[in-house]
Order: structure tokens, then sequence, then C-alpha cells
């Protein structure tokens, strides 16, 4: 496998007017929902990033047709609920979670039989999560055992999806969108109503996108949180779809303009969904300059142009509670902190261990790698900012890991960009997976990323 090392180096202010690419959640769902329509949905501001090929190729499989014309546009023609089609190989999910346990759950209540599996990272992350209640459901998994043998539900795994499927009322033991996702979508295959409650908000853009869609979904706040409730084998009919700029990739150029002086930039139709824009209000918590312009509504979800400007940031406590709305935005809020005047205490964190790698402890080994001290509890992090004495920049010079994660990548290159010495990411393959354009888009900011043996740009 060949690896592809960045380095970042101090660049001088960012300025520009750029759209990241389409969120990827929302891309994941389209793809899903489209191919269990009848007719044909149209999905513009697809995320075109490796994960979301892989639910593509893998939506395909199952019998779906699916073709991207020339302006970009995806076309797919659907199935109906309950009626894909068992896969002929075996369904590579490549580095997504959220593809592989969403799937699990559409399949689970398919009478077929599939295998699934993914890169080493998704073959590393647990399943239990997903196959505990849809196994409650009627489904029936044989799934890889960890080293210790202890369970069965890594990946590789068949799933054999139930041809009775029985509905349920299930209580989320983790905040996770993607497992009340996974349970929700075995419920449109499944007569009468499957239930889900959290305790904690999670990212709701499967409900929206499955009312759109034509399907019936109840939300109450009970006393043990919020019940969603779907009436099953709803008839769903092609639609058209809008994706929004992805929030968490919006982050990554947003904490760079914010870190480096006299910079202004502005990022075009984000997706504001409020359980996704958590960092941002952070941000702003901290003292960032982050303007909301041009609120709107586009394909059902809330979007904005966001105006960022520089300036600096004062280290604070955030609030547990918000980490289901900012779950992927730690890494790069922690480089937000690294730079700050300061200390920002990070809690509730536990999920972070269980993404495409510890990121907790990922984050925490590349901040001390550029001279940033931090202290990493079980699921927490506390980051002391260098501020106004250090000239609001860490040393950097550090050479940080990955672990095949796009968001660490992400994150300490931007760090990078703001370091007194250059910061290298070991191995930046993984940025494809979810911003395939990110080195052209910070580029084109005026940021200095390139890869390690190409010409230093000039000024860096
Ligand atoms: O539902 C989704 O699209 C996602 C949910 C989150 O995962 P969890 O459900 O595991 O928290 C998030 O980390 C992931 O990037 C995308
Ligand atoms: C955790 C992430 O994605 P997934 O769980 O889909 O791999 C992410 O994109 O940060």
């Amino acid at each position: 496998m060949t690896v592809k090392p960045l380095t970042a180096t101090a660049s001088g202010p960012l300025t520009g007017d750029v759209r990241v690419p389409g969120d990827k959640s929302i891309s994941h769902r389209a793809l899903m929902l489209s191919a269990i329509a009848v007719g044909e949905s149209r999905v513009e501001g697809l995320l075109e990033g490796e994960d979301v090929l892989c639910t593509a190729a893998a939506m395909r499989a199952l019998g779906a047709e699916i073709e991207r014309d020339d302006n970009g546009v995806w076309h797919i023609w659907g199935r109906g609920v309950g009626g894909l089609q068992e896969p002929a190989n075996v369904l590579d999910m490549g580095n997504s979670g959220t593809a592989a346990r969403l799937l699990l759950g559409l399949l689970a209540t398919h009478p077929l039989t599939a295998t699934m599996t993914g890169d080493e990272s998704l073959r590393g992350r647990p399943m239990g999560r997903v196959t505990r209640p849809l196994g409650e459901m009627g489904a029936a998994f044989t799934g890889r055992s960890d080293l210790s043998g202890k369970g069965r539900d890594l990946l590789p795994l068949t799933i054999q999806g139930s041809d009775s499927p029985i509905p349920i009322t299930y209580r989320l033991p983790v905040a996770s969108a993607q497992v009340k996702s996974a349970v929700l979508l075995a419920g449109l295959n499944t007569p009468g109503e499957t239930t889900v409650i959290e305790p904690a908000h999670t990212r709701d853009h499967s409900e929206l996108m499955l009312r759109h869609f034509g399907a019936r979904i109840k939300v109450e706040e009970t006393s043990e949180g919020r019940a969603t409730t779907l009436t099953g084998q709803p008839e769903l009919t092609g639609r058209y779809i809008t994706v929004p700029a992805d929030p968490s990739s919006a982050a990554f150029p947003s904490v760079a303009a914010l870190l480096s002086p006299g910079s202004e930039i502005t990022l075009r139709a984000v997706g504001m969904n409020p359980h996704r824009i958590g960092l941002f209000i952070t941000l702003r918590e901290m003292g960032a300059n982050i303007e909301f312009t041009n609120e709107r509504e586009e394909g059902g979800e809330p979007v904005a142009d966001l105006i960022v400007r520089a300036g600096p940031l004062q280290g604070i406590e955030v609030p547990a509670e918000r980490a289901p709305s900012m779950i992927d935005e730690y890494p790069v809020l922690a480089m937000a902190a690294a730079c700050a005047e300061g200390t920002t205490v990070m809690r509730g964190l536990a999920e972070l261990r269980v993404k495409e790698c510890d990121r907790l402890a990922a984050t925490a080994r590349g901040l001390e790698a550029c001279g940033v001290k931090v202290e990493e509890g079980e699921d927490s992090l506390i980051v002391h900012g260098v501020g106004a004495a250090a000239g609001y920049r860490p040393e950097g010079g550090g050479t940080v890991a990955t672990h095949f994660d796009h968001r660490i990548a992400m994150s300490f290159l931007v760090l990078g960009l703001v370091s007194k010495a250059p910061v290298t990411v070991d191995d930046a393959t993984a940025i494809d997976t979810s911003f395939p354009d990110f080195q052209r888009l910070m580029t084109g900011l005026g940021a200095h990323v390139f890869a390690r043996n190409a010409p230093v740009p000039s000024g860096a």
C-alpha cells in the first residue's frame, strides 16, 4: 500500500470564497433511501469521497441502478422497500462505519444472506452495537471475534436477514446516530411500529430524509429521552435531494482561518443542522469571529454561508452533553485549543476511542509531538494552549501518526499552518474518504500544504 506523507507550514492570511464537499452523513442516506424507493431519485451535491462511493457500489450490488451524469447529478432507480437483491459478492464498505452499520440495518429485514467487510480500520470497529438490536428484530450474524476470543461482532461478518421481522422498542446504550439509523432502517421492512429512544440527541438526518421519501415518523420527548417511531412497510417514492456542504469538513478551513492572523474566508451552503454544529458554537464561546449569513433551507436541511475571521481564542470547558453534536470535530477543536490562551477541557469523549482510530490517543500523541501540553483521561482531553506568550503558535515540528484516519490527518495539517516549525502527517491518503479536494481547496485559500518531497511553496 502506498502512503502519502503531507506537510503543512506557516502560511500567510487565508482568504477566499469556497464550498466544501457535500455532507457525508446525508450522502450515505440519500443513496440508501433512493435504492429502496420506487422510481427515480436525483441527488445533487453528493459527496464523491471513498466512503460514499463504497455505499454506491454496495447499493448497486444489491440491485439498485445508479448513474452519475456529466453535470455531477446522481440518478438512482430504486427497488422499493423490501426489494433489495442478494449480492453476488462480498460487500466492501472500505473505511466507513456509517456505510457498514446503516446497511446492516437495511439488510437485517431482507430475506437474504450477505457478507460484509472493510479496511483494516473498519475491521477493528465494534458492530455488536448494531447486531444486538438487529438480532432482536430477527436477523442472524456470524462475525469475526476479536483477539480475546470474546464476541463475534467484527467484520468480516455474514448477515442472514429475517423473513419475518419483529418490531422493537430500543433504548440506545450509547449516543449513536448510526445505531439509531440502523434500527430505523430495519424498521422500514418490518410490520408495525419500530421505536428508538435516545437519551442524548444525535444527528437526525435519517429521520428527516425518511420523511422526505414519504415514511411516517413520529418524534416524542419522553422521560427516558427522545423517542422516534417509524411505521413499517411504507411506500417510499423517488425524490430530488440537494446535499448541503459538510459542516464536519467546513471545520478544517474554519479553524485554519481563525488561527491564521489576517484571514477572512467565506464557506458556502454549510449544513446547519442543530445536531451537527457543536464545534461552531464552541469556537464562538472561545471568542471566534464566525458569522452565519444567508440562513435558509435546502432539501429539508438548514444551511448558511459562514464568514470566518481570524482572532485570538480563549480556552474553555466544553459541556460534555454537547459531544454528539460535534463528535467528529474534537481533533480539530484540540488544534484550536492548542493555540488558545489558557486551558480547554473536553469531557464525554469515550466514543472517540472507537472511530477510524483511537482519536483521543492519536490527538494527544500528535499534540505532544508538536510541543503542546495535554492530559489524556479515559474519556477526556485537557489541552493547555500556548497562548499570547507564544504568539498563539505551538512549536510544531512533529511527524504525526494518522492511523489511516482522515480527521487526524486534516487536523494536524491545520496545526502545521500556524506552528513555528512545519508539521508532517505520515499518511494523508485517508483524507480522500471524506474530503477528496482538501489539499487543493486549502492551497487555493493560501495554505501551504504539500507532499514532503515537493518544492516548499515560496514564502514558507
Ligand atoms: O450517522 C452518521 O452519519 C454518523 C454518526 C457518528 O457516528 P456514531 O453514530 O458512531 O456516533 C459520526 O461519528 C459519523 O461520522 C457519522
Ligand atoms: C467517524 C467517522 O465516520 P464513520 O463512522 O462513518 O467511519 C468520521 O467521518 O469522522
